[in-house]
């Protein structure tokens, strides 16, 4: 039989409330041993809890039961709200250490429960888990979808789908010479094609939905002094990186979070760039432009800050860095006069050419509402996306549409079906219906205690 977990719920640290859980076969001795009475279910009960052996007062709470199975965990469930300090949250959690069979839960243990008593599958898990770590309205939204088991169902439907194909194909190995329906394979053909299509098509979704997940990236690049932090510092709207006259300050990648149209933007400066035999045996800078160049290659968009007046002959180490990668170039220090873009060097085809001002904030509004528009055309319309949000589910389907492609051009039926069995494994694999425990401890290790 399990044993019955507690742990504390809520962030600790000083707060107005804080919330215990409690899940297990023994959870209703919280009520018996520790508490003035017990709770109807469901109904919150203001309570005195006290120490279940000396029975001195560690607070008055709120308590809320939920016997099992209707709970979180499928258990029961015991939630105290306690107010939120210090000494009232360890005086609770030592007193529950006290009970028999009672023991400070491990991470994610809550929802692996709820996960083992079909409380939620794997999908769901996961968009909990991105629910809790979500920090924009459009990742929230993401989360809740998939919460909301909106890729589980998208999985089943398809498993669904396979599941009938396999029958048919079985009836036909196993009574060849029966009158069956007649074109049986062509049918079966049929239906793994059109299958084949809509997986392949959710696969085809540009990774919105891991992008949504990460954030997607801009990397600041551009020769020393260009105005690269001082771009980032307006951007960011505060005093993240020092800015100096001095060529070579940056040697750090120095990242922050940006909220753009709800979307998550990690924004990113780096040391300038330069010819490093010609101008500096600076290990540490060496190191800094090693950075910043690997950095940039894995960036979804590049700025490129240059200083305007060297516009005539920009430095080659950035524009080399620009020719295979999505970059927007920024034409700086644009305090007072403003250049005709027709007598800029030509760059990239259809390369855009922004001159602004990182110190008199000349051109920001505009190349915020470029970047706000370049997120947006990148992370889509969450109503209309794939559900795909990790690289787990792409692999996975991967494997499926390469099972159901083998599958589609094998004409021996007893291979087919060992085909479509696979591909079925492969689909399980994402909601956790089969061969599922080495996937556990990974999507498990995302929670902390108390979830
Ligand atoms: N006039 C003017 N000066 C600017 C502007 N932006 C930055 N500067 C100045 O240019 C100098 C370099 O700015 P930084 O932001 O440190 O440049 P950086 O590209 O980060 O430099 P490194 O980190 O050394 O590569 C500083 O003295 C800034 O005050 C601008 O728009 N106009
Ligand atoms: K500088
Ligand atoms: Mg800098």
């Amino acid at each position: 039989m399990s044993e019955t977990i507690f742990a504390l719920s809520t962030a600790p640290g000083l707060a107005g409330v804080a919330v215990i859980r409690v899940s297990g076969p023994e959870a209703k001795m919280v009520w018996e041993k520790m508490c003035s009475h017990q709770p109807k279910p469901r109904i919150a009960s203001l309570i005195k809890l006290s120490d279940p052996y000396d029975q001195s007062e560690i607070d008055r709470c709120l308590g809320l039961w939920f016997p099992g199975p209707a709970s979180f965990t499928g258990e029961d469930v015991v939630e105290l709200h306690l107010h939120g300090g210090r000494a009232v949250v360890n005086g609770a959690i030592e007193a529950l250490a006290k009970l028999p069979g009672f023991r400070p839960a491990e991470a994610g243990e809550f929802t692996r429960r709820a996960f083992n008593n079909d409380k939620l599958d794997l999908t769901e898990v996961e968009g909990l888990s991105d629910l809790i770590a979500a920090e924009t309205e459009a990742q929230r939204k993401q989360a809740i979808r998939q919460m909301d088991g909106e890729l589980s169902r998208l999985i089943e439907g398809w498993r669904e789908r396979l599941i009938r194909i396999l029958a048919y194909l079985e009836a036909e190995i196993d009574f060849p010479d029966e009158e069956l329906e007649e074109g049986i394979s062509e049918k079966v053909k049929h239906n793994i094609v059109a299958l084949i299509s809509d997986v392949n098509q959710h696969l085809e979704d540009g990774h919105k939905g891991e992008r949504l997940r990460d954030g997607f990236s801009i990397a600041i690049v551009g020769p020393p002094n260009a105005g690269k932090s001082s771009l980032l510092n307006a951007l960011a709207r505060r005093d993240v990186a020092i800015v100096s006259d001095v060529a070579g300050t940056t040697r750090d990648i120095i990242e922050v979070h940006l909220d753009l149209s709800g979307y998550p933007v990690l924004l990113s400066d780096t040391a300038g760039l330069r010819d490093l035999e010609l101008h500096t045996t600076d290990g540490v800078e060496l190191e800094g432009i090693r950075r910043a160049k690997s950095h940039a290659e894995s960036a979804d968009l590049l700025l490129a800050v240059f200083d305007i007046k060297d516009y005539e002959d920009l430095d080659s180490s950035t524009l080399k860095l620009l020719e295979n990668q999505d970059s927007l170039v920024l034409l700086n220090k644009c305090d007072g006069k403003i250049l005709d873009t027709n007598s800029l060097p030509v760059l990239k085809s259809q390369m855009e050419i922004l001159q602004i001002s990182a110190k008199t904030g000349y051109g920001i509004d505009e190349l915020l509402s470029l970047l706000n528009q370049t997120v947006i055309d990148n992370m889509g319309n969450i109503g209309s996306s794939s559900g795909i949000t990790r690289q787990r589910h792409r692999s996975a389907l991967q494997d499926t549409s390469n099972a159901l492609s083998r599958a589609s051009l094998i004409d021996l039926p007893e291979l087919c079906a060992e085909d479509l069995r696979l591909a079925t494994r492969h689909l399980g694999r994402i909601t956790g219906k089969v061969d599922v425990e080495d996937l556990l401890d990974v999507i498990f290790r995302d929670f902390c205690i108390g979830k």
